[in-house]
C-alpha cells in the first residue's frame, strides 16, 4: 500500500453507551453517567485512517462533536509530512486558532476536541510506521520527540534542553482496578467484584467516596476486610468537598489506610489541594488529581506548588499525545509518579501506551506505586482491547494508538439513531433527549 500523504476528510460520530443502567462509572458527582465519546476518523489519500476519541458523558457529547466539526478547516487538506515533521508547531496552531481560542483556550470542550483529533493523527502516524504508539515513542530520537511538544508557558518548569536530557517487557505494567468500588454498587456487587478481581491476580483497588460519611466508613471497613491490609486501596471523591470538609472526611477514613485521596475538591484549586496534602500527608494519605486538570499549565503549577503526590493525566482531556508527553517529562523532573486516569470509553486502550513510554523512556521506574487505572467495562466494543494478566497491563502489539471501536458498535450505539438506542427508547429505558 502507498504511504498516505494528505488528509482528505474527517468525520465525527456521537457514540453513547447505557452504562447508567448498571451504575458503572457512578461516583459522588456523576450519579448515573452514560459513558460516551466523540469518535473521530481522519481519512487520507490511501485506505489508511486515523481513529481518535474524546471520552465524554451523555448529552455533553453533542457539544464536543460540534467543536470537532468546527476544527475541520485546520485538518482537511493538510499534508501529513508538514504535521508530523513539526508536530509541536501544528499542535499550537490547532490549540490557538484565533477563530476558536476565545472559548478555551486550551481547556474544556475545545481541548477535548483537540485530543480526539490529535490522538487520531498519532494513531495514523503509528500505523504508517507499523508500530504500536508506545514503540513509536520509545524509538524516536530525543530531538524528534521533543519537536512534538509545544513548550509555551512551560519553560519556567521544563525547558527544551532539559527535556532533551531527560531522555533515557515481559511482565507488563501494574494496573489498579476501579471496577469494584463504584458508588452505586450494592455490598453484594462489591463483594462479588472484589472476589473476582483477587482471583484474577489484582492487588490494587480504588473505591468511590463522598456521598455519606458513615456509609463510606462502613464500606471502607468492608473493603479492607475483603482485601486485607497487604493490598493497595485508594479512594476517589470526584471533587465533592470543600477544602476543610475534605480534610475532616479523610481523617475519618485514615484508619483504613488509603494510599491516596483522588480529586478531593475542585480540580482547579491548586492551593486547596496543597492544604489538603499538608494535612493528610502526615497521616500517610497522598493527594492525587488530574483527570479533570485542563492543561499542562495547570499541571505545572500543581507540581511547582507540591500540591499533588500522584499525577493522573487523562489521554483525552489534555490535548492528546503531545501535551501528555510534556506533562510526563515535567512530572519526571519533579519526581512525581504519573498514574494515568482510565476507564471511560477507550481510555485504558490509550493510556497503556503512556505507561510503557514512561517506564522505558521517561521515569524509567515502577517505584512510588506507578500504576495505571483499569476499569473493566466496554472493552467488548474495542477492536484491540487491553490485555490484563495477573493485574498487569500487557504491552499492546498492534500498530497504531488504537482506540478503535468495532464498526458494529459504532453503528449500534450512535446516538440517537443507532439500533441499540432505538430499542432502549422503545423499551422506555431512556427518553430521547
Ligand atoms: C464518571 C466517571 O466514571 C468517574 O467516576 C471516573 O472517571 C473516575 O473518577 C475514575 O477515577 O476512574
Ligand atoms: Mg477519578
Amino acid at each position: 500500500m502507498n504511504e498516505p500523504t494528505v488528509i482528505t476528510g474527517m468525520t465525527v460520530k456521537d457514540i453513547r453507551f447505557p452504562t447508567s443502567l448498571e451504575k458503572q462509572g457512578s461516583d459522588a458527582m456523576h450519579i448515573a453517567p452514560n459513558f460516551s465519546c466523540a469518535y473521530v476518523v481522519i481519512q487520507t489519500d490511501t485506505d489508511l485512517e486515523g481513529h481518535g476519541n474524546a471520552f465524554t458523558e451523555g448529552r455533553g457529547t453533542d457539544v464536543v462533536c460540534y467543536a470537532i466539526t468546527s476544527m475541520q478547516k485546520k485538518v482537511i487538506g493538510r499534508k501529513l509530512s508538514d504535521i508530523f515533521n513539526n508536530f509541536g508547531t501544528y499542535w499550537r496552531e490547532i490549540t490557538n486558532d484565533d477563530q476558536t481560542r476565545w472559548i478555551g483556550p486550551e481547556k474544556g470542550v475545545t481541548h477535548l476536541a483537540t485530543a480526539a483529533i490529535i490522538n487520531a493523527l498519532w494513531d495514523l502516524w503509528a500505523k504508517m510506521e507499523g508500530k504500536p504508539l508506545w514503540k513509536l515513542l520509545v524509538d524516536m530520537d530525543a530531538e524528534q520527540l521533543v519537536n512534538t511538544i509545544d513548550f509555551t508557558y512551560m519553560s519556567d518548569a521544563l525547558t527544551r534542553d532539559e527535556a532533551l536530557e531527560k531522555d533515557m517487557l515481559e511482565s507488563g505494567h501494574p494496573s489498579y482496578t476501579t471496577s469494584c468500588g463504584w458508588l452505586g454498587y450494592s455490598d453484594e456487587r462489591i463483594t462479588e467484584e472484589v472476589t473476582k478481581a483477587i482471583a484474577g491476580g489484582t492487588t490494587r483497588f480504588k473505591m468511590k467516596v463522598g456521598k455519606d460519611l458513615q456509609d463510606d466508613i462502613r464500606r471502607a471497613k468492608m473493603f479492607r476486610e475483603l482485601i486485607g491490609y497487604d493490598k493497595i486501596w485508594c479512594v476517589d471523591a470526584n471533587q465533592k468537598w470543600d477544602v476543610d470538609e475534605a480534610i475532616d472526611w479523610m481523617k475519618a477514613l485514615a484508619p483504613y489506610k488509603p494510599l491516596w485521596i483522588e480529586e478531593p475538591t475542585s480540580p482547579d484549586d491548586i492551593l486547596g489541594h496543597l492544604k489538603i496534602a499538608q494535612a493528610l500527608n502526615p497521616l500517610g494519605i497522598a493527594v492525587a488529581t488530574g483527570e479533570m486538570c485542563q492543561n499542562r499549565v495547570m499541571f505545572k503549577q500543581f507540581l511547582q506548588a507540591n500540591a499533588l503526590q500522584y499525577c493522573q493525566i487523562d489521554a483525552c482531556r489534555l490535548g492528546g499525545v503531545n501535551e501528555c508527553i510534556a506533562v510526563y517529562l515535567m512530572a519526571a523532573k519533579f519526581d512525581i509518579p504519573v498514574c494515568p486516569h482510565a476507564g471511560g470509553v477507550g481510555l485504558c486502550e490509550l493510556v497503556q501506551h503512556y505507561s510503557l513510554f514512561d517506564y522505558i523512556r521517561c521515569s524509567g521506574t515502577l517505584e512510588k506505586n506507578r500504576m495505571t487505572e483499569y476499569a473493566e467495562h466496554l472493552h467488548e466494543h474495542m477492536l484491540d482491547p487491553v490485555t490484563i494478566k495477573d493485574g498487569n497491563y500487557m504491552p499492546p502489539k498492534v500498530a497504531g494508538f488504537i482506540v478503535g471501536i468495532k464498526p458494529e458498535s459504532l453503528r449500534d450505539y450512535e446516538y440517537p439513531v443507532g439500533p441499540a438506542w432505538q430499542k432502549m427508547f422503545d423499551q422506555g429505558l431512556f427518553e430521547r433527549e
